[in-house]
């Protein structure tokens, strides 16, 4: 089995990509995604999150934008809230393996890939870039989403171009979603791994 990870910073088109690979057949596992589960209605990280950030939850889920207030400006209490969380991620992850062991490759979705120090777990790693321009645009444009809370967001993650220097294949969404479609194919292709696997 092959493991590839799909990483890339706020608004690169991970996303986008992650749903290409999953068309062609790769089982696909969303860090963002299993974050939102487990802080959802019912999700098992929501009693620790209360725990830790009184008032940021109702009715047994995580209130994200008042979770996001509590944690992307400061530091410590981001790592606090990091430490509940990827403990947890990994679990799902493993289990996601588990689930899917048959499967010739599974792509894994991770944002702070690097970040948390996980890239060596994988055989490949697939970095989705795009220009700063588009990135800002993109994000800018997206509901709730403020030049300070991109700004915040921005400075916690790891600069784009040092993401690009560390990975095994760079995809840059900066041109049509058929010729990001076309890059996703082209590495399939160049894996082994013909579309409908
Ligand atoms: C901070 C929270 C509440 C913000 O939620 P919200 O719905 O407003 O934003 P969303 O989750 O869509 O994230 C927006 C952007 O911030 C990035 N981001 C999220 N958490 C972090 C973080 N810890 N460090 C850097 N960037 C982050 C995301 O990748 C995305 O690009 C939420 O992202 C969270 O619980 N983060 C901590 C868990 C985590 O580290 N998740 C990353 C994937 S494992
Ligand atoms: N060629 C392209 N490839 C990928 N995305 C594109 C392209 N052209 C435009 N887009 C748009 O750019 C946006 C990228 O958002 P997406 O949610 O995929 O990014 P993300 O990296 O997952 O963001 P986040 O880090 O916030 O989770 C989407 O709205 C998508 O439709």
């Amino acid at each position: 089995m092959i493991t590839l990870a799909l990483t890339g910073s706020i608004g690169m088109g991970k996303s986008t990509v992650a749903a290409m690979f999953a068309e062609a057949g790769i089982p696909t596992f969303d860090a963002d995604a299993t974050v939102r589960d487990l802080q959802g209605p019912g999700g098992r990280l929501v009693p620790l999150i209360e725990a830790r950030f009184p008032g940021t939850t109702c009715e047994g889920a995580v209130v994200r934008e008042a979770l996001s207030a509590a944690v992307l400006g400061d530091r410590d209490e981001l790592a606090a809230l990091e430490a509940i969380v990827h403990p947890a991620v990994h679990h799902e992850r493993t289990r996601f393996i588990i689930e899917n062991s048959d499967a010739p490759a599974l792509l894994f979705d991770i944002p702070l890939l690097f970040e948390t120090g996980g890239d060596a777990a994988f055989d490949k790693v697939i970095v989705v870039s795009a220009s700063p321009q588009l990135q800002r645009e993109r994000v800018l444009s997206r509901p709730g989403m403020t030049k300070r809370k991109f700004e915040q967001i921005l400075s916690r993650q790891l600069p784009d171009e040092e993401k690009r220097a560390r990975a095994d294949f760079i995809i840059d969404t900066s041109g049509s979603i058929e010729q990001t479609r076309a890059q996703v194919h082209a590495i399939l292709a160049c894996l082994g791994l013909a579309a409908g696997v």
